[in-house]
């Protein structure tokens, strides 16, 4: 069974008049890897450092792992690891000697364990490089290590992609991705961009102006984008059967309203109204439609930057 990982309730935080977090419940489970999504100034980094205990809430609660109040979320917090803002990396440090270096100021013994991290984030052939001689992407992964020391079972990472080329993109999408089927770590990882964490995250959450906007898995937000033709009619049986029987197609969506999403002959859209009109359906919408993701985006946190 899906255990819950976090927990917020109507969580609040202004900073001098600005909203930063604004009535924020939302719930994570074991073993998913969540996208939160916002642009510059939405809440992501506040929302982090409310559960990573950096700052704290003006109002609302949230649990951890199922346990709240001070106490308790102090010694959950040892269940998480992040990697906020700037992962504060030793410049004149190689990659091993600054992972012992925080392993040992955590108070961790195990001594294998920087090794098997280099190994596992991809940086084990680094050698005697000096971090200031990192690549943005080798820092990010380093900066995943070191929220990795402590054996996270839920793990932060904020704009982890931002600012790395392609490849270096793919490489952190695949990191995450492994470190959530291979070690089932939980993972949050924020962005700006959606097309960026578009198929990294199993589940997106929306977020402006501190507000959450959507909640939505990522085959929901494959099934918005996909581009169909939208059928708008009064008789969706009558419809369906038309389009099982003359067009031969099963691949439909009937909708909650009554329209209908056909995915099947995309360019052929005169001729399926021809053809639904010989049948007897007269059809109040027939258009192609299908956001991009960055559209669809724009959608759910209502129209443009400034809203
Ligand atoms: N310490 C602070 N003092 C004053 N205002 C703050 C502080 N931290 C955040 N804010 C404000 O709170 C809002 C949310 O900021 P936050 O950094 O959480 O957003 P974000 O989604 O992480 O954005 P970004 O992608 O730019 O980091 C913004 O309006 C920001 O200016």
């Amino acid at each position: 069974m899906d255990e819950c990982v976090l927990k917020t309730n109507n969580l609040t935080k202004t900073y001098r008049g600005v909203k930063a977090l604004d009535n924020v419940s939302i719930t994570l489970t074991t073993g998913k890897i969540y996208g939160l999504i916002g642009q510059n100034g939405a809440g992501k980094t506040t929302f982090m450092r409310v559960v990573s205990g950096l700052t704290f809430p003006d109002t609302g609660t949230f649990e951890l792992f199922g346990h709240t109040g001070d106490k308790s979320l102090q010694l959950e917090r040892k269940r998480i690891g992040c990697m906020i803002e700037y992962p504060g990396l030793v410049p004149n440090m190689t990659a091993k000697e600054f992972l012992r270096y925080r392993r040992l100021s955590r108070g961790i013994p195990d001594k294998e364990l920087e090794v098997e991290l280099l190994k596992r984030i991809g940086l084990a052939e680094t050698g005697k490089k000096k971090i200031k001689h990192f690549s943005l992407g080798m820092k990010q992964r380093l900066g995943i290590a070191n929220a990795l020391l402590g054996n996270p079972e839920f793990l932060m990472l904020d704009e982890p992609i931002n600012g790395l080329d392609p490849i270096g993109i793919v490489e952190i999408r695949s990191l995450i991705k492994k470190l959530c089927e291979e070690l089932n770590i939980t993972i949050l990882i924020s962005s700006h961009n959606l097309p960026e964490l578009y198929q990294t995250a199993t589940d997106y959450i929306i977020i402006h102006q501190g507000k959450i906007k959507q909640e939505i898995t990522l085959e929901a937000l494959e099934g918005q984008c996909k581009h169909h033709i939208h059928i708008g009619c009064n008789e969706p049986e009558k419809l369906v059967s038309i389009l099982e029987m003359k067009l031969h197609t099963k691949s439909y969506q009937v909708m909650p309203d009554k329209s209908v999403k056909l995915y099947d002959y995309l360019n052929k859209k005169e001729w399926v109204a021809q053809v639904i009109y010989e049948n007897g359906i007269i059809a109040t919408d027939l258009s192609v439609r299908g956001d991009t993701l960055e559209d669809y985006f724009v959608s759910v946190i209502g129209g443009g930057k400034d809203v």
